[in-house]
């Protein structure tokens, strides 16, 4: 076999990231390369064991890895997690000719169009899996149905706010090609946490994520509330963001939901700001912050005690978290599979981030499955809720061409 060491052809990253993700799959190692926001490097994580792993959520106790969580509760209450044999990271900002001799060139040498079609067809094909969901589109008209159902539980005073969610099928052309996706994700959205994962047995999936579920940096912990969705208009779209009662009050919600989650723990040190307006891609929403000092107290883990509390946020799910969750089951119709579940880097440079998955496409060799939910409360407009999902989904649907 020809190496990549005996001539360095690898001209580009994108070049790199084709060998490198091809061969990886061949081998039936699981991998995850993500690009956190407003950050300039591509991590690299690759799991080589040829086994599927499962682990508690005591982040604190975890080696290096990436996690990644269906949106549904797990009977075992564990996740899937990719432990790192390899690891390492790209700087997007220097040509990668000077990167190269840090990074293992061993990998076969094979032409862009050889390694494309290999990554293509190593695209976990769903049929098997429990983890695979009902992969059926979602029409207009059973949309709307779903959100009025939804509105009617609101007025009875059953819910609060519920966050339906439907399934979207875009086949992929024969010049789909998953590193110029990849590659346009990160040019085109700064702020979001970019991330491409394939676990042999559960699926790949590509995204953008705009939202933190938690983080956790030497002693600081970080949520935030992410809610309330309007397409960015004009030059400066954030400053020409108004928002209307219904948003507000979504947004609200899911600030009270996490103060709910320090309040079963009875902390009550906590600094939060917002809620300000963010941009995602072409959208802007409603942020609020939450900071906590895990040292001062005295909450070293924080982390893996506010992940069980939070997931699934009323941003995906709904309040109270119980009936919104029975309600989905009951309505939805919809297997949500690894959407609206986490992801993310754990104990990687000792930070740990985890992202929810939103903003994401399950791909397949032929056709990728677009998730997209939407905040519904007593004021929503049905139709308004079906237009959200479709620009939600045109995020990660437009880098599929
Ligand atoms: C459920 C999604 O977004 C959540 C996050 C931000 C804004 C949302 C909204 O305005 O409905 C959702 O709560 C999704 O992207 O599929």
């Amino acid at each position: 076999m020809q190496h990549a060491t005996d001539t360095v052809k690898i001209e580009s990253l994108e070049d790199y990231l084709r060998g490198l993700i091809a061969h990886a799959m061949q081998e039936g190692n699981q991998v995850a390369v993500w690009r956190k926001p407003k950050s300039n490097y591509l991590q690299v994580l690759l799991d080589k064991s040829g086994k599927t792993k499962r682990v508690n959520l005591n982040l604190e106790e975890l080696p290096t890895g990436f996690i990644v969580h269906p949106f549904e509760d797990q009977k075992d209450q564990k996740a899937f997690f990719l432990e790192a044999d390899t690891y390492f990271k790209i700087d997007l900002n220097l040509p990668f000719k000077e990167q190269a001799e840090q990074i293992d060139l061993n990998i076969p040498l094979r032409t862009s169009e050889e390694n494309a079609r290999v990554i293509r067809q190593h695209f976990a094909i769903p049929i098997e899996s429990e983890y695979s969901g009902e992969l059926k589109a979602c029409s207009k008209k059973d949309f709307i149905s779903l959100v009025n159902t939804g509105i009617e539980a609101i007025k009875s005073g059953k819910l609060n706010k519920i966050v339906p969610a439907r399934l979207k099928k875009k086949p992929l052309s024969e010049n789909f090609e998953l590193i110029r996706s990849l590659t346009g994700l990160i040019g085109s959205y700064p702020n979001a946490f970019i991330n491409f994962f394939h676990i042999p047995d559960i699926g790949s999936w590509l995204g953008a994520s705009p939202e933190i579920l938690i983080q956790t940096k030497g002693n600081e912990f970080y949520t935030m509330s992410l809610a309330g969705t309007q397409k960015a208009k004009g030059d400066n779209p954030l400053k020409n963001a108004a928002w209307t009662q219904k948003e507000i009050e979504e947004q609200a919600l899911v600030s009270r939901y996490i103060v709910d989650c320090f309040k079963k723990i009875r902390l009550r040190e906590y600094d939060e700001q917002g809620p300000k307006t963010v941009i995602a891609g072409n959208l802007l929403h409603l942020r609020s912050d939450f900071r906590v000092d895990m040292k001062a107290t005295n909450f070293p883990q924080l982390g893996s005690v506010m992940l069980k509390l939070l997931h699934p946020t009323s941003a995906v799910c709904g309040m109270p978290r119980n009936k919104a969750f029975e309600f989905l089951r009951q309505y939805e119709k919809l297997d949500r599979s690894l959407f609206a579940g986490f992801i993310g880097p754990v104990n990687v440079e000792e930070e740990t981030s985890i992202y929810v998955n939103l903003r994401t496409a399950r791909l397949t060799d032929k056709e990728a499955f677009l998730y997209a939910g939407a905040g519904v409360t007593e004021d929503s407009i049905p139709e308004k809720e079906w237009e959200e999902t479709e620009l939600k989904c045109e995020i990660i649907g437009k880098h599929l061409n």
